[in-house]
């Protein structure tokens, strides 16, 4: 089932060293950052997320002194991404791992993403009938059902899904709970797989990476920062495992600001 505003059913609460102490000098580090929940307040409907100025001043920054090593880790997908950050582009893993872009100005990668089988997509599609206030979001590959306006549907929005689910027990696709939104997509790529493959890649490689994030699917991500000696934080809630947390997306656009000026104090000492 879903967890509405609980990162895991194993979440705690409980206070753990400030983040910011942890990180090293931003030439040695990879910044990975969700999005919704994350950098961003959460709003009503998918489009109506509002990018603070400051925030885009701090990404264009970090993005400059860590040489190119940011990327937003997203499961939107990439061109959504650049609708709501527009007119600035970065980096990023999108569709929760469908899609990538290096750098700015380079094509999107999308080699996991074969579109969703459209019968399929038509099926799932009439769940939205099921009561006003449940919005589609087409990402083509994978499709969310959204019930941020109306939450009594959320328990037969799940089951729907559950149905449709049931009756194709081969097909290579699953079920992602998000905040507020059921999202079905294919198989056999994550939030996990993409960063693992963005560590690849020249400006990334040999970085530590940072990652933070709200939600179940950033889950995966934490559980692979040890194997790049890179340093998980949550939002909302502890999350198990994680280095550190913040309570809410401001503390993180705070905490991304605060990096850059104790990183001009490091380079000056
Ligand atoms: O991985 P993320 O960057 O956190 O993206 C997760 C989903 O975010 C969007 O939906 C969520 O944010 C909306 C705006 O605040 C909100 O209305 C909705 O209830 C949230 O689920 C986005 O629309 C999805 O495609 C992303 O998968």
């Amino acid at each position: 089932m879903p967890l509405d505003d609980d990162i895991s059913p194993d979440a705690t609460t409980g206070s753990l060293p400030a983040p910011a102490s942890l990180i090293p000098p931003l030439r040695q580090t990879a910044v990975l950052l969700d999005i919704d929940g994350t950098l961003l307040d959460f709003a009503p409907t998918p489009r109506e997320v509002w990018v603070p100025p400051e925030l885009s001043t701090t990404l264009k920054q970090l993005h400059e002194r860590t040489d190119g090593a940011l990327a937003l880790v997203s499961g939107r997908s990439l061109n959504d991404i650049d609708l709501i950050f527009a007119p600035d582009v970065f980096p990023a893993i999108g569709g929760h791992g469908a899609e990538m872009r290096l750098q700015p100005d380079s094509e999107a990668v999308a080699a996991h993403a074969p579109p969703l089988d459209k019968e399929l997509k038509r099926r799932l599609a009439a769940i939205a009938k099921l009561s006003p206030g449940i919005l589609l979001e087409d990402k083509g590959y994978s499709l969310a059902l959204h019930y941020r306006l109306a939450p009594q549907a959320e328990k037969a929005i799940y089951e729907a899904v559950s149905l449709i689910r049931a009756e194709l027990p081969n097909a290579p696709i699953e079920v992602l709970p998000g905040k507020s939104v059921c999202e079905i997509k294919h198989s056999g790529f994550t939030k996990a797989t993409g960063v693992r493959e963005l560590m690849t890649h020249a400006r990334f490689k040999g970085r530590r990476p940072f990652f933070i994030g709200d939600d179940v699917t950033d889950e995966t991500v934490f559980a692979i920062m040890p194997d790049f000696n890179g340093l998980a934080f949550s939002v909302g809630r502890r999350a198990l495992g994680v280095d550190g947390h913040f309570d809410g997306p401001s503390d993180v656009r705070a905490f991304l600001a605060r990096l850059l000026d104790d990183d001009r104090d490091v380079s000056l000492s």
